[in-house]
């Protein structure tokens, strides 16, 4: 090939690149998640695929362009009025209390919530975390860097894209998450605290682990890693199987959570919806009117 049609190519994909929704977005040199074929492309996903690997979670710091870093923090700032608090007392499983369990039980261990989420309907659509979360070049890396062949959007056209918002002086107690797993952006680093501390794989399927969780609840951080991000910063968490919370911080704290799933019908549940977001629409009564009413199990 002459080194003429050499340029072409590369002057062509320059401005493909370039052309991308995701250019305006992402730090692509850092993270060159349009070139599927190169090295540099299966290099990164190879780094996050190794962090996740090992403790069930990746941080991709400067993920956002250092230009979009302050349009991106007020964004999310301008949109925080519209969370809804669902004030709450849970356990880290998010199930029912259970007397007949003993009262130091991990499971009777209740805490409260205090944090809002802004539901996906209320973020524009030309928002920077909308483009984002509803791109596909960016799914298929997120999709890349978990090992799964496809994800899927939420269908619930509230939830999978939500702000959570947590006001001055608050913490996000200990819990797992129902999802397996979870991209976040941090929007709007606090002032002061409020890192992201989890226990990595403490439990696995058929396996509680519930002393070890028992002694976390305790106050025993020694198999707690502690990650602080910065405004910008993607992080991609399996938060099925290693407990979590956010430290009290100082100053608000916004992070968009960006949720995907491995089928295209994900639907929260009447119940469930109405509780975090104070509503439900029309497509959440529709899905539940589908679902079997006849009374029998199975
Ligand atoms: O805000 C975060 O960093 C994580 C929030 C979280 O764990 C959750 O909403 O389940
Ligand atoms: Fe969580």
């Amino acid at each position: 090939m002459s080194q003429a049609t050499l340029a072409t190519q590369a002057t062509e994909q320059d401005v493909t690149a370039e052309h991308h929704p995701l250019a305006r977005i992402i730090d692509l040199e850092r993270y060159p998640i349009l070139e599927r074929d190169s090295d540099a492309y299966r290099a990164a996903v190879e780094g996050v695929r190794q962090q996740l690997r090992t403790d069930g979670c990746a941080l991709l710091s400067k993920f956002i362009r250092e230009d979009l870093i302050e349009p991106l923090r007020e964004e999310s700032e301008a949109l925080a009025p519209k969370a809804f608090y669902s004030d709450n007392n849970v356990n880290p499983y998010v199930t029912p209390d259970d007397p007949s369990l003993p009262e130091d039980h991990p499971a009777r261990f209740f805490q409260h919530y205090t944090n809002g989420f802004v539901a996906r309907d209320l973020i524009p659509e030309d928002a920077i975390v909308q483009q984002l979360y509803r791109d596909p070049d960016f799914q298929r890396f997120v999709a890349d860097c978990l090992e799964e062949p496809v994800i899927y959007e939420f269908a619930d056209p509230i939830a999978g894209l939500v702000i959570n918002v947590m006001p001055d002086d608050t913490e996000l107690p200990w819990h797992f998450d129902t999802n397996e797993f979870i991209v976040s952006l941090m929007t709007r680093r606090p002032n002061e605290g409020g890192e992201f501390q989890y226990a990595p794989n403490i439990r696995r399927p058929g396996d509680e682990n519930f002393a070890a969780v028992q002694r976390v609840l305790e106050g025993d951080h020694t198999d707690v890693e502690s990650l602080t991000l910065n405004t910008g910063d993607l992080q991609l968490f399996k938060g099925r199987y290693s407990m979590h919370r956010v430290a009290a911080a100082k100053g608000q704290r916004l992070c968009t959570l960006l949720g995907y799933a491995k089928t295209p019908d994900m639907m929260g549940s009447l119940e469930h919806t109405k509780r975090i977001y104070g509503r439900v629409t029309q497509q959440h009564i529709d899905a539940d009117n589908q679902r079997r009413h006849d009374a029998l199990m199975g």
